[in-house]
């Protein structure tokens, strides 16, 4: 059987088609003569999961073989977008595939478009999740990611009247040919209830927590092909079912209501993904949800664990590395101990220590309302045992502390992991430093900000440890493949035939082999061609979108991402009226010399941020002013993409010429869209925050336009502003009192209300740098913002000076691959190295 089933599905064209051939008929029961092209797709998709399968076991049987260490990466969000082109460019199957369906007229994109892009999560941290899992693979390193199977993605954005419309996104609809449902791994999980002391069958004292409802976790597999490997890891997220399918004796009596309603409570759990990405809701089927993957990951990699033959605890460190993305999982740490204590009943103090030396936590926003604080009352009804344990790991650490610190400093309640208060809390942020190996920020400014000011008590402690090293910068960073290649083929072709191999793929270093080419007349040509295709297809799409035509030699202008008052869609929407107050004021001769600009924003907003919504609605308002103003049209158009997602981002990111990172200097983590841009040849215009500045290092400071004041200087503006020192600029003014005399409003009594709130709010001068003011400092910037789109516009007037540039920047991003982020974290945190799978094995 052995010898039959090895490599049992060659790849050449004519087997593919005979296995989509087959797969049409015997598992879709369509016939080869009649089938839609979602038919196709799926059969398609069939085809390729036969091969994701094969590859997934074998390596999984591998690294069990050579008993490696390895890496879990806890995620309550993924954001993988679709599976099959990446799935065919990593399994290394586009030549075979491509012939394969164009022999059966079909063209690969046709099929592509069929798939629902599966959307778990919300934006920057769940795609930075899905990047590191195509890294993690192509790195051929032993690592898989755990997280939640909702049912509900991140809701479809619809723009009706101009305003967002939040839609159910059901992903799964027929189902998706890339998961595997794996009935055969579930793990109860409880929920509630008490707990009680007593001696059990041996007479040992222990701690039996009890009652409440038990969910099962059901695991469903995804699997992660690696590029240039034959590697394949694994994606498992969990669905919550109900314990017993049916409750027979509750049936009988007349209570079947209640097993229906147990059913749906239990389905509930993995039902919906909370679609907020900065603001902490304390909503407790969200820590419900957070527990629920927590314990189930933990539960299986343990078993995993534990099924090595005569395993010592000891060795767990060595065995297991797990990263928690941001607190959402931060649960693991008491989950952790609860399991090792009461459940493998190995001792407290060897717990702690497998526990904090296993465990490590990334930090990914420094906006004190993102910071997680759930309630004691909460967590003592849900999760009792683990409000003890929480309790006792507190206990320990304060009494470390007066130790170090005497009995009454301040530090002690500022490290505390419980928030005094009418409503007490417990701070996820200090439970997860506290329990964990090694804590890091996603880009080198934020590292800094983490360790001075939103934890500058923790990173005192670590220093007067000894341990000044357990905060570590792992700057982020995005995968190539995706992003370069499958997004942008013709740059992909661009750079393999210039640098005569693919290796840049998983070596983006080898980029640097372009510079030499950067005034190539030949390949300015080429390149300048690769962007004209690109928006080419990007004004196909905002033709569908936004049913908008867009010009093509225009300078196109992008901003995608959430929406979100720091990240300051607000200045860019009103630089664009400024922009065009300006084409106004000129004659139609001069108007004729301006630089030509597509402007196009796009992002969702948390369902109950309001402010993000008006945002949204002016965006589109302006939009309809301007595109049809004959005077302006030509030169200046101004759009909302609906329903920013993965797969729109693969479309609109390389057709960018500049993208807009604009957030107020010291609030954006890192970002990540700014490296998919650069990546395709695009410019930024941006702030001196997150990760701008290292992209600004590698590339060099003439292929970034800068503008606005550095995160130390922020305190001083406000304070300056307390003071009434806050002047508006006159252009800024002559926007605001456009919008206040409805300019933009349509005669819309409500839109024209919430216009002028949010420009009230901005020139309530004292406030400055408040919530009741212009907290993101939108005023001060705005001159500079000014002045950097006008050197925009002067550089790009120099097409062959913008093409050198481009060329410059594209080929500098090495440093900004997943690839060279999750080698960081293998050799820096996690101690995990590569296990390549040899392919005869
Ligand atoms: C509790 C609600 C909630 C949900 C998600 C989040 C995320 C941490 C927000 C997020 O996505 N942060 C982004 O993470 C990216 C990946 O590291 C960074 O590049 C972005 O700068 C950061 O905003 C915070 C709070």
């Amino acid at each position: 059987l052995w010898k039959l089933m090895d490599t049992y599905e060659p790849n050449d064209p004519e087997s593919i088609q005979k296995s989509f051939a087959r797969h049409l008929e015997y598992s879709l029961a369509c016939t080869r003569f009649n089938f839609t092209m979602e038919d196709a797709y799926r059969a398609a998709g069939l085809v390729l999961r036969d091969r994701l399968l094969e590859s997934l076991n074998d390596t999984n049987d591998y690294y069990r073989k050579m008993d490696v260490k390895r890496g879990y990466y806890l995620s309550a969000e993924y954001l993988i977008g679709r599976h099959m082109q990446n799935a065919i460019a990593n399994l290394d199957l586009e030549q075979p595939f491509k012939e394969a369906f164009i022999g059966l007229g079909m063209e690969l994109e046709e099929l592509f478009h069929e798939e629902a892009d599966p959307a778990l999560g919300n934006g920057g941290l769940g795609r930075l999740a899905a990047c590191f899992l195509d890294s993690m693979a192509t790195l051929s390193l032993p690592c898989w990611g755990y997280g939640i199977r909702y049912s509900y993605g991140m809701f479809k954005q619809e723009i009706q009247n101009g305003r967002q419309v939040e839609c159910p996104d059901f992903w799964i609809g027929d189902g998706c040919p890339f998961e595997i449902p794996r009935p055969d791994i579930t793990y109860p999980v409880r929920l509630y209830g008490e707990v009680t002391h007593g001696e059990d069958e041996k007479g040992n004292w222990c701690v039996n927590w009890v009652g409440g409802e038990i969910v099962q976790a059901m695991a469903y597999d995804n699997p992660i092909p690696g590029f240039d490997t034959y590697n394949t890891n694994n994606l498992r997220l969990w669905r919550a079912c109900p314990s017993k399918e049916f409750d027979l004796d509750m049936f009988s009596a007349a209570a079947y209501a209640d097993s229906v309603e147990s059913r749906r409570k239990a389905e509930d759990l993995s039902a919906v993904l909370y679609p907020n990405d900065a603001t902490y809701e304390g909503k407790e089927l969200r820590l419900r949800q957070q527990y629920f993957f927590v314990s189930a990951s933990l539960q299986d990699l343990l078993r995993d664990f534990i099924k090595r033959p005569n395993y010592k605890w000891s060795e767990l460190p060595e065995k297991v590395a797990v990263q928690m993305n941001d607190t959402h999982p931060t649960i693991a740490v008491a989950e952790m101990m609860r399991l090792l204590v009461d459940v493998m009943h190995v001792h407290w103090e060897e717990a702690w220590d497998l526990t904090t030396k296993c465990l490590n936590y990334t930090n990914h926003t420094v906006m004190p309302e993102a910071l997680e604080k759930w309630p004691v009352e909460m967590i003592e009804r849900m999760l009792p045992r683990h409000l003890q344990i929480i309790g006792e790991l507190n206990l320990r650490w304060i009494k470390d502390l007066q130790k170090k610190y005497g009995d009454h400093s301040p530090v002690i309640s500022a490290l505390s992991i419980f928030e005094e208060g009418d409503i007490k809390k417990i701070r996820m942020g200090n439970l997860a430093i506290m329990g964990a190996n090694k804590v890091n920020g996603v880009a080198a400014i934020h590292t800094e900000i983490i360790k001075k000011e939103t934890f500058p008590e923790f990173y005192k402690y670590c220093c007067d440890i000894g341990k000044p090293d357990k905060i570590v910068n792992m700057t982020n960073g995005v995968t190539p493949r995706r992003w370069v290649h499958c997004a942008n083929p013709a740059l992909s072709a661009i750079f393999t035939k210039y640098l005569g191999s693919h290796e840049w793929l998983t070596d983006m270093t080898k980029l640097k082999g372009m510079l030499k080419f950067k005034e190539d007349s030949k390949l300015h040509s080429e390149w300048m061609e690769m962007k004209r295709e690109c928006k080419a297809k990007l004004a196909a799409f905002v033709k569908e979108k936004c049913d908008l035509d867009i010009d093509q030699d225009a300078l196109i202008d992008i901003q995608i991402k959430r929406i979100h008052e720091y990240k300051r869609q607000l200045m860019n929407i009103l630089y664009v009226i400024h922009r065009y107050q300006e084409l106004k004021k000129k004659s139609p001769g001069e108007r004729e010399k301006t630089q030509k600009r597509v402007v196009l924003i796009g992002g969702k907003a948390a369902s109950a941020y309001v402010n993000a919504k008006i945002i949204i609605k002016l965006i589109s308002n302006v939009g309809k002013v301007i595109n049809k103003d004959p005077d302006t049209s030509k030169y200046l158009k101004v759009a909302f993409v609906p329903n920013y997602c993965v797969s729109a981002a693969q479309v609109m990111i390389p057709a960018s010429d500049i993208s807009e990172h604009i957030s107020t200097a010291g609030t954006e983590a890192s970002g990540t869209s700014n490296m998919k841009f650069v990546m395709n040849g695009g410019l930024i215009v941006g702030t001196m925050d997150g990760a701008n500045i290292e992209i600004r290092e590698e590339c060099g400071e003439d292929t970034m336009f800068i503008f606005g004041c550095l995160e130390h200087q922020v305190a001083d503006i406000a304070a300056k502003a307390k003071s009434g020192h806050y002047p508006i600029d006159s252009r800024l003014q002559a926007v605001f009192q456009a919008i206040r005399n409805g300019d933009f409003s349509h005669g819309e009594p409500e839109a024209q209300a919430e216009f002028c709130s949010l420009v009230d709010r901005l020139c309530n001068i004292q406030a400055a740098g408040t919530w009741d003011g212009d907290k993101y400092l939108v005023i001060s910037d705005f001159p500079s913002f000014i002045d950097a789109q006008a050197r925009v516009d002067a550089t790009y007037a120099d097409k062959a000076k913008w093409c050198k540039l481009s060329i410059q920047a594209a080929s500098s991003m090495a440093k900004f691959s997943t690839d060279r982020t999750i080698k960081e974290y293998a050799e820096v945190i996690w101690g995990v190295k590569p296990a390549v799978r040899p392919l005869e094995d």
